[in-house]
């Protein structure tokens, strides 16, 4: 299989996490020959730097030239002061506008070795299974007015918490969609008890809801959900929710796994063009240091094959690989405890060694039989 992939690192540890995913990709190709050819884009403050614009337009052509989207991460304090439409974050939220990548999916899985990497109870994070659905397109960070404003004579600041119906409508068709295929409970998070836009998130919920008997639907109010998470994570499955809501609950979500460097995501649009990222950031206390786990960002490139390219085996093989080497207990630095860590690039390494290394260990095998 031939595909082309934009490969957008951004700053902090972006690009440091996406090499890795690239040379995993790389490994993938050469196991099973496919041609991986991957076209590298600006995004977030690189692009503030040298192009004056945090989501140039050769960035956009590139993404809309190729098959699928890799996604490092954005941000940082050099351009934390920049005014709104020259900070790394706006490059972010345009590209998913732009390519109406309303759906992100955050999957949170849990990794037997790494019980003891969360501060957690391991009989409460044991078997967590969930799929966060977060809606990525609209919401708190898209609604307008956005701005500073007077009132009064009064200094203030005002944002937007506005969803049109059918909007609401696509993102809880696609949540009863997935959770068909997995544990039929669909948990959709609102503020319900304040917000009108919840009101109608719930109104939606209710009635995508008779067109799947088979799935469970519960309400669930965000501030519960948030204590839910920690102290019963067990009992989701699907969980749908608002773009900020969905942000804030995957932050949290990830301390089942023990790091945030651990959660992958894959942001999905209509039109079949995904962008792959993981939920981190551009982690400035530790970039440019060779600390970073790779392992989110690895694991949005599995993702990547299976969504936009069909290719379940090769992600499954990338996916086992990260728990072989977990499971033989190396870690980064966020994950080591007081043990030695591993650099970004000898996990990534360790994870394309094992991948190459399965190749070799079946030809022995065939060659015994
Ligand atoms: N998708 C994105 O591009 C994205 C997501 C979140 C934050 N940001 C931006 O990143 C910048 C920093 O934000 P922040 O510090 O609040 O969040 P962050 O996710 O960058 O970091 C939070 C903490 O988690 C750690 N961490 C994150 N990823 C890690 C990894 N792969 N391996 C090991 N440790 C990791 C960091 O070291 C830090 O201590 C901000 O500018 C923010 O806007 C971008
Ligand atoms: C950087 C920021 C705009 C972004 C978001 O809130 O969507 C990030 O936190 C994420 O989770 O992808
Ligand atoms: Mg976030």
């Amino acid at each position: 299989m031939k595909k082309n992939i934009a490969v957008l690192p951004g700053d902090g540890i972006g690009p440091e996490v996406a090499k890795g995913a690239v040379e995993i990709l790389g490994a993938i190709g050469e196991r099973y020959g496919h041609k991986f050819t991957f076209r590298y884009g600006q995004i977030g403050g690189s692009a503030i730097d040298r192009h004056g614009n945090p989501l140039p337009d050769e960035t956009l052509a590139l993404c809309r030239q190729s098959d699928a989207i890799l996604l490092g991460a954005v941000g940082g304090p050099k351009w934390d002061q920049n005014p709104p439409e020259y900070r790394p974050e706006q490059g972010l939220l345009k590209i998913r506008k732009e390519l109406n990548l309303y759906a992100n999916m955050r999957p949170i899985n849990y990794y037997a070795s790494l019980l003891e990497s969360s501060p957690l109870k391991k009989e409460i994070i044991e078997e967590t299974d969930f799929l966060i659905v977060r809606e990525l397109t609209g919401g708190l960070y898209f609604g307008k007015p956005s701005e500073r404003t007077y009132r009064d004579g009064m200094e203030a600041a005002v944002d937007t918490l506005y969803y049109e119906r059918e909007e609401v409508k696509r993102i809880m068709k696609l949540a009863f969609e997935l959770a068909s295929t997995r544990n039929q409970k669909v948990t959709s998070v609102d503020k319900a008890n304040v917000l009108e836009s919840s009101r109608m998130w719930r109104e939606v919920a209710e009635e995508v809801a008779k067109d799947y008997p088979e799935v469970t639907l519960e309400h669930m109010l965000v501030d519960n959900a948030a204590m839910q998470l920690i102290k019963n994570p067990r009992q989701f499955d699907t969980i749908v929710t608002e773009n900020m809501f969905g942000d804030i609950l995957s932050d949290e979500a990830s301390v089942l796994t023990g790091s945030l460097g651990m959660l992958p995501s894959a942001s999905l649009s209509e039109s079949g063009l995904h962008l792959y990222e993981p939920i981190h950031g551009s982690a400035p206390d530790i970039a440019g240091r060779n600390k970073a786990n790779p392992i989110a960002m690895i694991l949005s490139s599995a993702s990547m094959l299976r969504h936009s390219f069909g290719l379940e085996e090769e992600a499954d093989t990338v996916e086992q690989a990260v728990r072989s080497i977990l499971d033989s207990g190396r870690r980064t630095a966020d994950l080591a405890g007081s043990g030695i860590p591993y650099s970004t690039s000898e996990m990534v390494e360790a994870i394309k060694e094992e991948i190459l290394q399965k190749d070799a260990i079946v030809h022995i095998m065939d060659a015994y039989a």
